[in-house]
């Protein structure tokens, strides 16, 4: 990155040889010497020398050779107009870039026009509208005393800004997972983090107490925060404001809020994760398929961004959950009152970046009409909501500001549809400023009168082709073919000689041009003016129109729940105090049913500090199963209906995931001791409020170790910590624990087997799981039969109960039978019998295994007893593979 920022060494070493503007591209460069500056020059953004190669290489630009009277310089433009496309490739390849533009009209200057740098765009400070998603772009800043942290974070294209003490490193990081920041300052102190995003080492005296407080007075009273606080705030706020021109206090950042990181349900950056709330680890296709996508029904960008950040901090407090889940209940019940309010939501604009965009001057007068359309709906959305019963939708009645001035002075200010541009008049509305009405009479008589004119002269003179006109070089004209040159009447004055005709001007004509001409320059600079003016006045509503983008984001988001709500077989969550057990029924995953139609709901029960071991074959369900707990938990605690017939829940203080070494992309760390740091933060962490999901635990190491690994893990659990657990595992000794540990209990997933065809039921059962599957599952996936073959016989052969297993003795075909026995300690007697007698035929939802010719007794008997007498040690993986070969050529040639 260091070769495209400060100026380029050939330039630097000759400033003063250079001509003014090479000079001053120098002197930008030397002042933002972080980032790679793109100096405005006519309708470009240029870049010279070393510089100009790495963005034409970047942004696959021509290079040219600029001469002038002391050099040649390479160079590259990047057309202002369409500058974002650009901006975002530099970003993307990991640059800064500093917006050098030009702060003087280039035809009020003599000499050199000045140019400072307006914006750093950053890849967390980005504010233009082709840059951003609709959904929220943060940076992040993190700073540490002895034994403090905060967490700040701020939208600079809306003006959010927040600030958390975080107790010790580990909560730092899942604070800053949770924000999912697009850039990370890390300041003096703070702990390492794995961010998903680039960091940035900004200026250690920004984040440092003095200077953070000064920075922090200008936008609210310091003393409301801790001192660790106010460093991390104060710091991040210090960039931002760099990030925009350094021209002090964002003033559209009206709030700066301090929470409490412990006051939502924590989700740290494994159950983001590993629960898919916002990013499908599949990713491609698949990227949409997550908890967000399917639950998002908002119809504006303010409540897109409201509903994912209930989705990443979800409630805790039973009273509010009940408040949110009422006025969702009474939208879901008022199916005409929902609609209206989602179809007027629908005009509303993104008023929160809106604002920001009138704060920091950047709005045009589009935008100012965009505030007075969304202002132009709060009426109706108010008086739609004057019967709402649940307190929440009342209170939003109240927080709907009308702020009926300034859509007043919009809509009598700004024409209905104005030009981009703000500076070439066709702004302001006829009839708001006199001054500017006279200017515009003064210009649409003279035009009158010029047209008039023709007419006029026709009469006068008695010619009949006369014709007045006008062109860009000359300006107005009278234009006389030659053979009426003789009726030319003496004050014309020949102006241009043509083919065929003469064009003349008058001195009365002239006056009006220089009068229309002046008119309409000055109406032009006075609808600026005005413009600008309002823009102001609209700017000192920053706080209350802020204060309405909230109130419209609630709703929306409330909205967008309650439409889910009135979805097929969704229900609403029941709240209590901890004691009773989570009891989730028919409980669907709602993003992997949605897309399988044959979704097979399943029951949850876990009592407070129970242990749930899920076993059962692979692709059989369990970890959808687990998953779909943890979302109805999370979907409930935001406030929302759950995929279940019904759902009687705890309140939960924290959701813990640790999901399968192998379906875990880590960096740096081996998988395994990934595994295990995860389950340490688990096994500190957890309380008896928590839901901890384990799937697989231990799975990265020997057989044996992990076994104790997961065994001691579910024993502190249950002992010590009593959190509510599941715990899918394909450690059979495991299911042991049930008769030892009262609260530890079985469940499994029923498989049928036919013969060699597998049919997953994806139903949950009672009791333990008997047989993994493992194998038909490998060739299902696709490992090479004779693998298979090989593996079976070892299973069967090597296994304690191979006498046990009617296809251990070769008695072929094997009759249907249950995958699973049922036995266990809690479900005597609940056998999977009827899935067993239902015979081959596949119910819905299931997948079947393709089977394989079955051999005779007498052959399998030989070909078992060869394979038990291979000396293991002494065959290569090719002889094996040979060997298996022929063994399975004897099998089933037979
Ligand atoms: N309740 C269900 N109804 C229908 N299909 C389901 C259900 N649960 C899971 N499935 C399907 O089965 C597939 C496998 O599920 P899942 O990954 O939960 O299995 P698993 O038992 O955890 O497997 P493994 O032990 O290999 O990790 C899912 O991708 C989904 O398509």
């Amino acid at each position: 990155m260091s070769a495209v920022t400060g100026p380029p060494p050939e330039l630097d070493e000759r400033r003063d040889e250079l001509t003014p503007m090479l000079q001053q591209y120098v002197d930008r460069c030397r002042e933002y010497d972080d980032a790679l500056v793109l100096f405005r020059v006519g309708d470009f953004y240029k870049t010279f020398c070393g510089i100009a190669e790495e963005v034409a290489r970047i942004c696959e630009l021509t290079l040219i050779e600029r001469e002038d009277s002391t050099g040649t310089y390479t160079a590259a433009g990047i057309p202002v107009d369409n500058a974002a496309e650009y901006v975002e490739r530099l970003l993307d390849a990991g640059h800064r870039i500093a917006i050098a533009d030009q702060v003087e009209d280039p035809s009020e200057t003599t000499g050199i026009v000045d140019r400072a740098v307006t914006q750093i765009v950053t890849p967390g400070t980005v504010v233009d509208d082709e840059l951003l998603s609709p959904d929220s772009t943060y940076v992040g800043a993190i700073v540490g005393d002895d034994d403090a942290f905060a967490v700040a974070s701020v939208d600079v294209s809306t003006g959010e800004c927040r600030v958390a003490a975080a107790p010790d490193r580990a909560s730092v990081r899942e604070e800053v997972a949770r924000v999912g920041p697009a850039e990370l300052l890390v300041g003096p102190g703070a702990p390492e983090v794995d961010a998903a995003c680039p960091t940035t080492d900004w200026d250690d005296d920004a984040f440092a107490a003095d200077t953070a407080r000064d920075t922090l007075d200008a936008y609210t009273d310091p003393d409301r925060f801790t001192a660790v606080e106010a460093r991390a705030v104060g710091g991040l706020l210090a960039y931002a404001e760099y990030t925009q021109g350094d021209d002090g206090a964002l003033a559209y950042v009206s709030r700066v809020q301090r929470y409490d990181a412990a006051d939502c349900l924590r989700l740290d950056a494994a159950a983001l994760r590993s629960l898919e709330l916002f990013e499908n680890r599949a990713g491609g296709e698949r990227e949409g398929d997550t908890l967000f996508e399917t639950i998002n029904e908002t119809v504006c960008a303010l409540g897109r961004r409201r509903l994912a950040s209930w989705l990443r901090r979800p409630l805790v407090d039973r009273r509010a959950i009940e408040a949110r889940l009422d006025a969702v209940d009474e939208l879901a019940t008022r199916t005409l009152l929902r609609e209206a309010l989602r179809d007027e939501l629908r005009a509303a604009y993104d008023l929160e970046r809106l604002v920001s965009r009138v704060s920091r001057e950047r709005a045009n007068a589009r935008d100012l009409r965009s505030v007075a359309g969304t202002l132009a709906i709060v009426p109706e959305l108010k008086d739609a909501l004057a019967d709402a019963e649940a307190d929440r939708l009342q209170r939003l009645r109240d927080d709907l500001d009308e702020l009926r001035e300034t859509r007043q002075l919009i809509e009598s200010a700004i024409v209905e549809d104005p030009p981009q541009e703000i500076t070439e008049g066709g702004v302001i509305r006829d009839g708001f400023d006199d001054e500017l009405d006279e200017v515009r009479s003064t210009e649409r008589e003279g035009r009158a009168w010029v047209a008039d004119l023709e007419e006029q002269e026709r009469e006068r003179t008695g010619i009949d082709n006369l014709e007045v006109g006008h062109n860009q070089v000359h300006g107005y004209y009278i234009e006389v073919t030659d053979s009426h040159l003789d009726s030319v009447p003496e004050e014309y004055r020949r102006r241009q000689t043509l083919k065929n005709s003469e064009r003349f001007v008058t001195p009365e004509l002239r006056r009006r041009e220089d009068e229309i001409l002046g008119a309409a320059e000055r109406a032009d600079a006075l609808e600026y003016e005005r413009f600008c003016a309002v823009r102001a006045e609209v700017a000192d509503a920053a706080d209350r129109l802020q204060g309405l983008a909230d109130a419209l984001a609630d709703l929306d988001a409330l909205l967008s729940l309650s439409t889910v709500a009135v979805g097929p077989a969704f229900s609403r969550p029941a709240f209590h105090d901890g004691d009773e057990p989570l009891a989730i029924e028919a409980g669907r995953h709602p993003v992997v049913a949605q897309a399988q139609a044959e979704f097979v709901p399943n029951d949850a029960e876990l009592p407070a500090g129970s242990v749930a071991l899920i076993t059962g074959p692979n692709m059989s369900g369990k970890s959808t199963y687990m998953r779909q707990v943890g979302l109805i938990c999370v979907l409930a605690q935001a406030g929302g209906f759950v995929p279940a017939e019904s759902a009687s829940l705890p309140v939960l203080d924290r959701v813990f995931t640790r999901v399968g070494a192998s379906d875990d992309i880590a960096g740096g760390q081996s998988t395994f001791m990934r595994e295990m740091s995860e389950l340490t933060d688990i096994l500190h962490d957890a309380t008896a409020d928590s839901l901890v999901l384990l799937d697989e635990v231990g799975r990265g190491t020997s057989t044996a170790d992990g076994l104790a690994i997961a065994r001691a893990a579910t024993e502190f659990l249950h002992d010590e910590v009593g959190a509510r657990t599941m715990f899918a595992t394909h450690y059979h000794d495991l299911t042991a624990l049930a008769d030892e540990r009262e609260g530890v209990f079985n469940r499994h997933f029923t498989a049928i087997r036919d013969g060699d065809d597998v049919t997953f039921l994806h139903r949950v059962d009672d009791g333990p799981s008997s047989s993994s599957y493992g194998v038909e599952v490998a060739r299902m996936a696709g490992v090479p039969e004779p693998v298979v073959e090989r593996s079976r016989a070892l299973v069967e052969g090597g296994g304690d109960d191979a006498s046990a297993d009617p296809e251990a003795d070769g008695s072929a075909p094997a009759p249907t039978q249950a995958a699973t026995d049922g036995a266990g300690a809690d479900s005597a007697g609940e056998s999977t019998a009827p899935e067993a007698d239902a015979g081959p035929a596949t119910p819905p939802g299931q997948q079947t295994l393709p089977g394989v010719e079955p051999s005779t007794p007498a052959e399998t008997d030989a070909v078992v007893a060869e394979l038990r007498d291979l000396d293991l040690a002494r065959t290569t993986p090719i002889e094996a593979l040979n060997r298996l070969q022929e063994l399975q050529d004897r099998v089933t040639d037979e």
